[in-house]
């Protein structure tokens, strides 16, 4: 959360040209609710249904940019469908960072807690080493500039697009 994938994921699409998808939103548009009210009414659960229905579907599609929820990576067939159909950016990011980012929206429910940092420290924990089992680029977003992360991951794209397979 906050590491800056609809951010990013927006400006890079305009950078290739192609159609930028944020899952969440497309989540919020089927269900006719939004994430608050989803986590609420059917816990965190109910909205990994959903989610689970949706990366499935999106990930059907071509030459798009897809930003992905934070837990996309919870479900095995999440990571399998993401692995299987594109190519997965990791946007790393300090948990100092991510709180600064997400301090001014109440749009994330499971950070409205007393403890956000904390919540922040075991999610990395458990989420790191998924991100990390179905990532193909890696890139540390931390104090740099949005544009100067899409260059990164343009570089980084150019550089897989170049290796044999
Ligand atoms: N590299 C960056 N530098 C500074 N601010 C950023 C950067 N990336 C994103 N932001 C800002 O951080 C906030 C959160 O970004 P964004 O919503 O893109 O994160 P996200 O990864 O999509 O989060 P979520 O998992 O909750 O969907 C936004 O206000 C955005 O403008
Ligand atoms: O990290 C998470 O688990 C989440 C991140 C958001 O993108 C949303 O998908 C939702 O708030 C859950
Ligand atoms: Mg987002």
């Amino acid at each position: 959360m906050g590491a800056g994938k609809s951010t990013i994921g927006r400006l890079l699409a305009q950078e290739l040209s192609s159609t930028f998808i944020d899952s969440d939103k497309v989540i919020e548009e089927r269900s006719g609710a939004d994430i608050p009210w989803i986590f609420d009414v059917e816990g965190e659960a109910g909205f990994r249904e959903r989610e689970m229905a949706v990366i499935s579907e999106l990930t059907q599609l071509n030459d798009c940019v897809l930003a992905t929820g934070g837990g996309v990576v919870l479900r095995p067939e999440n990571r399998e469908c993401l692995q299987n159909r594109g190519v997965v950016v990791y946007l790393q990011t300090s948990i100092e960072q991510q709180l600064e980012r997400t301090a001014r929206d109440r749009n994330r429910p499971l950070l409205q807690t007393a403890n956000p940092e904390e919540v922040l420290r075991k999610l990395l924990e458990q989420r790191d080493p998924l991100y990390k089992s179905c990532a193909d680029i890696i890139i540390r977003t931390d104090k740099r500039h949005p544009r100067a992360v899409i260059q990164e991951i343009l570089r980084q794209l150019k550089q897989l697009s170049k290796q044999p397979s």
